[in-house]
């Protein structure tokens, strides 16, 4: 990326970090909806250029040089605060709902930054979706590797109407056997999950060009963790899926040739004409 952009990503991360930190973080227990409030409301001062501290500085400065909207942010505190009060969903719909807060959120905050590329035909709702999807996928990708680790914490993270059709209950997930059961489950999410990132690469070929690679980079690195838990033979219980040092390297190559993906050169109806006729 262009350093300007390279330090705005920078900046919205830290504001990510930070804010995942409050309800994840050593003084999680601590943090109550009140500590959410005035964190909102300093993400408002951040947005009107009245920083509280150097951290802020940055995304102060970050929103000022770039189209970045406010909404994502405040959703992504909405997120924590669901963190806070629920730790059981019932439907996908509610998991979704979830993950776009924590997740979803951090594509939109990054598109306005990464900007789209002038030659890309594909509408800018094209490209936020896909944007959207990548966030989704990363954050199912991360409830799919740490099943056990959230468990041990009395969390569960997966739909509870599915879990009972593949015949598991809770108990099964907080005794973590791995079972016939479970590793179809598993399956059914690991294939959800992918077609999530599916989505995420048809909008990462319209990105601008020098904003292409860092976005391969770790669609690849992170769907590769689906890969590995399936290599554990769906043990997420007691094993941590990780991909090793000399796979992430080679997936850095890969996600380079792709970046050199031009943008489709069709609009959507266009595209969706030539393929019925
Ligand atoms: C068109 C197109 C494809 C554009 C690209 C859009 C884009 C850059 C999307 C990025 C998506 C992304 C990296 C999402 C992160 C999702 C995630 C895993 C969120 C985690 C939430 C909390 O969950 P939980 O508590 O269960 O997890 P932990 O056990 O604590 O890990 C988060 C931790 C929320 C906070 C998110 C971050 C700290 C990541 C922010 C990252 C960026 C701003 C960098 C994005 C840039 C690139 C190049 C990927
Ligand atoms: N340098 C980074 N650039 C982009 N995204 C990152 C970066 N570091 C972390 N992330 C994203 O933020 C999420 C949370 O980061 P974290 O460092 O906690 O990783 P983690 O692998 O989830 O480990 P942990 O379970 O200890 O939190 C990651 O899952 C990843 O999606
Ligand atoms: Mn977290």
């Amino acid at each position: 990326m262009t350093p300007e952009r390279r330090r705005a990503i920078w900046a919205i991360y830290v504001w990510c970090r930070r804010t995942d930190e409050l309800v994840d973080g050593p003084n999680a227990s601590h943090i109550s909806a009140l500590a959410l409030d005035r964190w909102e409301s300093r993400l408002e001062d951040i947005f009107a250029g009245r920083p509280y501290d150097m951290l802020d500085a940055a995304l102060s400065d970050t929103v000022a040089s770039f189209p970045v909207d406010i909404q994502p942010f405040r959703d992504m505190i909405e997120g924590m605060r669901m963190d806070l009060r629920k730790s059981r969903y019932r439907t996908f719909d509610e998991l979704y709902l979830y993950c776009y807060y924590v997740a979803g959120t951090v594509g939109l905050m990054s598109v306005p930054v990464m900007g789209i590329s002038p030659d890309s035909r594909a509408a800018t709702e094209t490209v936020y979706k896909g944007a959207l999807a990548l966030g989704l996928a990363n954050q199912l990708t991360n409830i799919l590797r740490d099943v056990g680790e959230d468990a041990r914490r009395g969390r569960i993270y997966l739909p509870q109407d599915e879990l009972e059709m593949a015949g598991l209950s809770e108990a099964d997930i907080f005794n973590g056997r791995v079972t016939d059961e479970w590793r179809s489950f598993m399956g059914g999410q690991i294939t959800r999950a992918r077609s999530f990132f599916r989505r995420a690469e048809e909008g990462a070929t319209e990105l601008n060009q020098e904003s292409r690679w860092p976005v391969w980079a770790s669609l690849l690195l992170y769907r590769q963790i689906l890969d590995e838990i399936e290599a554990n033979d769906y043990d997420n219980f007691t094993k941590r899926a990780y991909v090793p040092k000399a796979k992430k390297l080679m997936a850095l190559p890969k996600a380079y040739l792709r970046s050199l993906m031009a943008p489709s050169s069709l609009t959507q109806s266009q595209r969706h004409y030539s393929s019925l006729t």
